[in-house]
């Protein structure tokens, strides 16, 4: 089988949630985002037994502090057995450069992935906190720096995938979230693909969240979202 491109976001605001859906998976079918609410609500203990149960966990709390502070929480992170994290790129190339120190030293290191720009945000919402230029233009910048401090990759929207593929080269992740199949809600989300679209432009991975946990029957979105991408 393939390996699993799907990544679902479980944005549950309970553990009991989130394991009725994880009763449901395997994990040889896709992966699971521990964001921060359900972090916050069930805690470290719920990321421990997720990954016990043998699924990737892609613990998503988007660290930006002082290095020192984020290379401290990365470790942490690292301790509960995750398979990826995520910093925010705009806390800069020394803080971004401690985390992959840090983690580098680690026995089963996991992937380390920065935040560019959130994919809940627009031109206008880049200008209103100072950002000059189209996302793109940020992102392409904010992941250059994500490379140069040695991270496996970025968080991006699947709109950025093909010009972030083509300036970084391959071995880079790029994990995609503001994926909506055609006739879906946006939400918050501002940057929105199709998964086809987003995996067609280079993305590893597909963060999905609500579109399969608000759906009203969450396996059978996963199986229409699953049989989209299948020829991928
Ligand atoms: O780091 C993330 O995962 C992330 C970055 C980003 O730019 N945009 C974004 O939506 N996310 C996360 O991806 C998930 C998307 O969820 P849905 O919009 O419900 O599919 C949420 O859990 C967000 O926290």
């Amino acid at each position: 089988m393939e390996e699993p491109r799907i990544i679902i976001a479980l944005d549950y605001p309970n553990g009991e949630q989130a394991l009725n859906l994880t009763r449901q998976l395997d994990p040889a079918r896709c992966r699971l985002k521990v964001g921060k609410e359900l972090f916050t609500r069930a805690g470290p203990g719920l990321v421990e037994r997720l990954a016990d149960q043998g699924f990737s966990i892609f613990l998503d709390l988007k660290f930006h502090d002082i290095p020192h502070t984020v290379a401290r929480a990365c470790l942490a992170a690292a301790d509960l057995g995750v398979w990826m994290l995520n910093v925010h790129a705009l806390g800069g190339l020394s803080m971004m450069q401690a985390a992959q120190e840090a983690l580098a030293k680690t026995s089963s290191r996991p992937f380390l992935i920065a935040v560019t720009v959130l994919t809940s945000m627009d031109q206008t919402a880049l200008a209103q906190i100072g950002l000059s230029g189209t996302a793109e233009e940020n992102v392409l910048r904010l992941a250059r720096l994500t490379q140069e401090a040695g991270l496996d990759g970025v968080v991006c929207s699947g709109q950025e995938a093909s010009a972030l593929r083509q300036a970084l080269g391959t071995p880079f992740l790029l994990v995609t979230p503001g994926i909506r199949s055609a006739g879906t809600a946006s939400g918050d989300q501002q940057r929105v693909l199709t998964p086809r679209e987003a995996l067609s432009k280079g993305a590893n991975y597909l963060v999905i969240g609500r579109p399969i946990t608000g759906a009203p029957d969450p396996m059978a979105a996963l199986e229409g979202i699953e049989a989209e991408i299948l020829d991928f």
